[in-house]
């Protein structure tokens, strides 16, 4: 089902080339954050031009229909003609096809953009018949951000006890047959304080992770490693995490936590689960289908994962979002087989996951953009009530010990920023 709330007017967009707007974070509005921003480069939106919900099992292909509609009514100055100049929107998808939570596409007023030096602003404007703007530079004050946020976290409706028991059933599940590999997630809560500002959130976790996707739509805001889907034209790239290690202590200990992990049987069962699962899912979409022969190790400021990256060649007129659509959720969120997985990721969870987990991200006017997962991530509501969200892969050989530890490390990147 899909209700949109605004109707699309058609939209006026010009960008320009903005003087330094140093860090692009800070320009996006405290309490309705806006941002996609990796090492630095990315976007931000200030306010919302056009928003759009969506739910149910077509959330993403209505979303996508909805977009080329917008794209289609707009009129497009970009004489700036970088990855995320010109027209975009932001979105945040759920996780479940029956998640009572709404999947939302938003075109902001303003992009404040920044890529490889170049910085760019965007003003999107909805009044019938308006000009493009007629200057070619301008600069923009940049704003004072608010202190450090904290939160104390406490657990939520999934505790430790019932994690472990949870990991302990999937396993049993898993032996039984049926289930091949389950990922299953628990979750905290804590309030942020009134008058908070949100983007020092935001700015913690861009400066801890740079090598992360720092991320907010709707109040979704995390720093996720995993790319679901990045297309540039008809280059589709996407990398796969699955199997997690501990960093060691020191560069010793470290080096040989990466190796354990990737001599790890049960990580590598893990990984092949959802590699496999993202080229079956790949595979009638694309040509030229191309991952890595072995996993890499990834190493985060956290973790060390088993990581594989992917090329493919796709159709054209398949939009990034097309892609997202036709691959969540890929067994690194949910599990192998698919189907059997969600089923017993609802069975024994037994909370709606939102947005955590579904794909996050952004698309231009040609369909071209980058989603991601939403993991490492929290939501915080208006009234300041914040559920973070942690998930490990189950498979046979897991311990249910060992998962609630992995998840421990996954809140990190929030639980740290809101220390
Ligand atoms: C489900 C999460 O991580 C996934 C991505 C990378 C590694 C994973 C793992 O090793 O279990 C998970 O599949 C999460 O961070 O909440």
């Amino acid at each position: 089902m899909t209700r949109t709330t605004t109707a699309a007017p058609p939209l006026t967009v010009s960008t320009r080339i903005l003087d330094d707007p140093g860090t692009v974070l800070r320009h996006t509005l405290r309490d309705r954050p806006l941002a996609f921003v990796r090492n630095g480069d990315g976007i931000v939106g200030i306010g919302e031009a056009l928003r759009f919900t969506f739910t149910g099992p077509d959330r993403m292909r209505d979303a996508a229909a909805v977009w080329r509609s917008v794209v289609e009514a707009a009129t497009v100055d970009d004489p700036v003609q970088l990855r995320g100049s010109g027209l975009v929107a932001f979105g945040s998808f759920a996780f479940a096809d029956d998640s009572a939570d709404e999947s939302v596409l938003i075109v902001p007023r303003v992009v404040i953009g920044r890529r490889r030096g170049k910085a760019w602003l965007t003003a999107i404007d909805t009044t019938v018949g308006a000009e493009p703007l007629a200057f070619t530079r301008t600069s923009v004050p940049v704003p004072h951000v608010g202190p450090h946020v904290s939160v104390t976290l406490r657990p939520g409706r999934i505790d430790e006890a019932a994690y472990a028991a949870n990991v302990a059933e999937a396993v049993r599940r898993i032996v039984a047959g049926g289930a091949q590999k389950v990922v299953l997630a628990r979750d905290l809560v804590g309030t942020l304080p009134p008058g908070a500002d949100r983007r020092a959130v935001l700015l913690d976790l861009a400066a801890a992770y740079p090598q992360c996707v720092t991320f907010a739509v709707d109040g979704l805001v995390g720093a996720t490693p995993e790319t679901l889907a990045r297309t540039d034209g008809t280059r589709l790239t996407a990398r796969v995490l699955a199997g997690s290690a501990a960093r060691g202590t020191d560069e010793v200990s470290d080096r040989a936590a990466a190796e354990a992990l990737a001599a790890s049987a049960k990580d590598v069962e893990e990984h092949a689960f959802a590699i496999d699962s993202l080229l079956a899912s790949l595979r009638p979409l694309v040509t030229e289908l191309r991952a890595d022969p072995e996993p890499f190790r990834l190493q985060l400021p956290n973790l060390w994962h088993l990581a594989t990256d992917v090329q493919a060649t796709l159709p054209p007129d398949t939009t990034s979002l097309d892609v997202a659509d036709a691959l969540h959720p890929t067994a690194a969120v949910a599990g192998t087989p698919t189907d059997v997985a969600v089923r017993l990721v609802a069975e024994l969870e037994g909370v709606d996951r939102g947005r955590y987990a579904g794909p996050v991200g952004w698309m231009g006017a040609t369909g071209d953009g980058e989603w991601m997962l939403a993991l490492r991530s929290a939501r915080i509501d208006d009234d300041g009530t914040v559920r973070a969200w942690a998930g490990a892969g189950v498979v046979a050989g897991s311990e249910p010990a060992r998962e609630v530890a992995e998840t421990a490390l996954k809140f990190r990147p929030v639980t740290d920023a809101l220390a």
